[in-house]
C-alpha cells in the first residue's frame, strides 16, 4: 500500500529547513511541539507516586470464555503483592488489566480515582510493567535497548552511563552489555528484559513470573532486588509460581482459584 506523503519523510524531523529562524529562548522546538511531553523522568523533581489503585469487580470474557471472574484487589504504596494460582486461572489476564493493557469487560481499574489506561502518560509515569516478552530490536545490543528506555523517560544524557551500569551489575549483567538480546540465554534474556523494567523511574511495577528461566541463584538475587525495590518506595504487584520466593518477599500474597469470585485479602475492597 502507498503510503500518504507527508512532513516525516522529507527529511529527518530534526533538520530545521535552511533560513528557518531558531527558537527564541522558551520557545519550542518544532519537534517538540510534535512530540508529546515525555511521560517522567529519572531527573523530575517529584518522583512518580500514587495512593491507592483499584481493581473493582474487574472481569474479561471473550465469548462465553471467562478469562477472568471478577476479581477486585486494591493496592497501596509500599506493598508487594504477589498472586499465585493454576494455570489458567487469570493471573497474567488481571496484570494486564491493572496495568491498563486491556480493557475489562466489567468492572473498573482506577488510580486514585481516575481510570488507568497504558496510553495515558499520567499511567505511564507511574507503572512499570514486564508482561510477556518484550519484541525488541535485532540490531540493537543491551545496553543499546537501556540507552533508549532510559531517555525516554527523561534520564539527563550524562548519567544514563552509571545508571546501566548500575541496574546491569545490580542483575549480575553487565559482561552482557554490548551483546544483542538473540545472543544471549533465555535467562539473560529475562535478567535484560527485567532490568529495562527497573531501569525507568515507576511507583507500580508490575511483572508476570519474572523468576520463570531463572536457576535457583538468580531467583534469590531477584527476590532480594524486588525487596530494595520496595524499600526504596515503590510498590510491586507480581505473578510467581514459586511460592517459597513469594512467601520470602511479598508483603501480602493473593491466591486466584479458578473460576469463583475473588476479593483482596486488604479486607478494604
Ligand atoms: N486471547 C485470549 N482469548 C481467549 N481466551 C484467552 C486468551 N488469553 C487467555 N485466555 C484464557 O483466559 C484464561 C486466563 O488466562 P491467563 O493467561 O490470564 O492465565 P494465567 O493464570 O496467567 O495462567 P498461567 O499460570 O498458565 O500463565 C485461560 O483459560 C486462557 O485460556
Amino acid at each position: 500500500m502507498a503510503r500518504k506523503k507527508g512532513p516525516a519523510q522529507k527529511g529527518p524531523a530534526q533538520t530545521p529547513p535552511k533560513n528557518a529562524a531558531a527558537p527564541a529562548a522558551g520557545e519550542k522546538t518544532a519537534v517538540e511541539k510534535t512530540v508529546p511531553a515525555l511521560p517522567g523522568g529519572t531527573n523530575v523533581a517529584h518522583p512518580p507516586t500514587f495512593t491507592e489503585f483499584l481493581a473493582k469487580d474487574v472481569t474479561c470474557k471473550v465469548g462465553d470464555n471467562v478469562m477472568l471472574p471478577p476479581t477486585t484487589m486494591r493496592v497501596r504504596p509500599g506493598e508487594n503483592v504477589a498472586i499465585l494460582g493454576e494455570n489458567g486461572a487469570g493471573k497474567t489476564t488481571f496484570l494486564r488489566v491493572l496495568s491498563g493493557n486491556l480493557e475489562p469487560s466489567g468492572g473498573t481499574v482506577t488510580r486514585d480515582g481516575q481510570p488507568v489506561d497504558e496510553r495515558d502518560p499520567a499511567t505511564r509515569r507511574i507503572i512499570s510493567s514486564l508482561i510477556g516478552p518484550i519484541a525488541g530490536f535485532r540490531d540493537m545490543t543491551i545496553a543499546d535497548h537501556l540507552i533508549l528506555v532510559d531517555q525516554t523517560w527523561g534520564g539527563d544524557r550524562g548519567g544514563a552511563g552509571d545508571r546501566i551500569a548500575a541496574v546491569l551489575n545490580r542483575l549480575d549483567i553487565l559482561s552482557l552489555a554490548n551483546r544483542y538480546l538473540s545472543e544471549v540465554s533465555s535467562g539473560q534474556r529475562q535478567l535484560a528484559e527485567l532490568a529495562m523494567a527497573l531501569l525507568r523511574p515507576s511507583a507500580l511495577l508490575v511483572l508476570d513470573e519474572p523468576e520463570q528461566r531463572l536457576d535457583a541463584g538468580r531467583r534469590a538475587m531477584l527476590a532480594e532486588v524486588l525487596d530494595e525495590r520496595r524499600k526504596q518506595g515503590s510498590s510491586i504487584v507480581w505473578v510467581c509460581h514459586d511460592p517459597v520466593m513469594a512467601e520470602s518477599v511479598a508483603t501480602r500474597i493473593e491466591h486466584f482459584p479458578q473460576g469463583g469470585r475473588r476479593v483482596s485479602q486488604d479486607g478494604s475492597a
